[in-house]
């Protein structure tokens, strides 16, 4: 293993933000699937020889690809992505453990548009580890530019970034029947309760909640076209069907498969989560203004 030496795994927008934040005081390496043309890109085999990691791919491709290509050499990881998995239920921090030591991963939380990272504007992000000493390992390599803080609540950080990618479909789907900004504000703060309620489900912090993680990533996608979450609510709001949407966007939506995923998980554990569940109906084609009908029952 290279000591001291870092790459970001995964080259879609987040790895690239990550690859150009993380390179601004050393050398990053980045690699992908497919060669491209980005300095210092390397091949697999390279970038998994590096003391540490970011993971950046999409949610639902992280356990075949730990599968099939990770091999566990003392590395030192830091998971980029935010969603669950659809087809188990499981967390990330779950499939990870797998093939990791705990103490050895780390997530990232916080609301941080890849776009915004890779013109160097400012942010605040929260590295999530049961290992502190995890999160002092890495944040020397963060730029001037991201105030780096740290929590110990992982699934707390995970749920949040997760649920967040579900509301921003739904306040799309608000923005898009153009219900108002009073509708979208109610939509979102009940959005913020619920994630709560089915976090704590599952052990997390409600300070998570309350801070970067949670209010801080669902007020920035709830409120933007920069978030593809939000553009697929926006589809959705003018009858779209799901497949045009995903191929228009060209780029992973999270929130399309971790709606799946907290549907199954609300009904299996008996979890009050309505918001999640009309945007889960929606996506598998009900009329969205049936769905404002039933939110709206008193
Ligand atoms: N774009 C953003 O602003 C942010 C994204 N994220 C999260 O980061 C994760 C990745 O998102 P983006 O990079 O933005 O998506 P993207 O759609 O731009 O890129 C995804 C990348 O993953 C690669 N990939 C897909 N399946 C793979 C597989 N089986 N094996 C290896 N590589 C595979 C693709 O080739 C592509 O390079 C998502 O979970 C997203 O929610 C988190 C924070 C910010
Ligand atoms: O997680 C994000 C910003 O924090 C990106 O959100 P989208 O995947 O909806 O673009």
């Amino acid at each position: 293993m290279q000591k001291g030496s870092i790459a970001v795994i995964g080259a879609g927008k987040w790895g690239q933000a990550l690859h150009f934040a993380l390179s601004q005081k050393q050398k990053c390496y980045i690699t992908s699937r497919t060669k491209k043309d980005i300095e210092n890109f390397v091949d697999l085999k390279t970038a998994m020889d590096c003391e540490y990691l970011i993971i950046a791919i999409p949610a639902q491709e992280i356990r075949s690809w730990l599968k099939e290509n990770f091999i566990f050499k003392g590395q030192k990881i830091l998971v980029a992505s935010k969603g669950i998995e659809a087809t188990t239920g499981e967390f990330l921090n779950e499939i990870y453990a797998n093939f990791i030591p705990s103490e050895n991963v780390g997530f990232i939380s916080g609301p941080s548009f890849a776009a915004e990272v890779i013109k160097g504007l400012p942010c605040a992000l929260v590295i999530n580890s049961t290992s502190k000493k995890l999160y002092e390992s890495f944040q020397p390599f963060f730029p001037n530019f991201i105030k780096t803080y740290y929590s110990v609540d992982v699934i707390g950080a995970e749920i949040a970034g997760a649920y967040k990618n579900v509301l921003a479909i739904a306040s799309g789907i608000c923005e898009g029947l153009q219900l108002g900004k009073n509708a979208q504000a109610s939509l979102i703060a009940r959005g913020l309760v619920e994630m709560q309620r089915f976090g704590k489900y599952f052990g997390a912090k409600k300070s998570s909640f309350l801070g970067l993680s949670g209010a801080g990533d669902l007020f920035l996608t709830a409120n933007s076209t920069m978030s593809r979450n939000f553009r697929v609510g926006l589809g959705l709001s003018q009858s779209k069907k799901l497949c045009v949407i995903l191929e228009e966007l060209g780029e992973v939506a999270e929130g399309v498969k971790t709606a799946d995923a907290i549907d199954k998980l609300s009904k299996k554990y008996k979890i009050y989560t309505p918001i999640a569940n009309e945007v889960k109906l929606i996506l598998d084609g009900k009329n969205p203004k049936d769905s404002l009908k039933d939110l709206l029952k008193n």
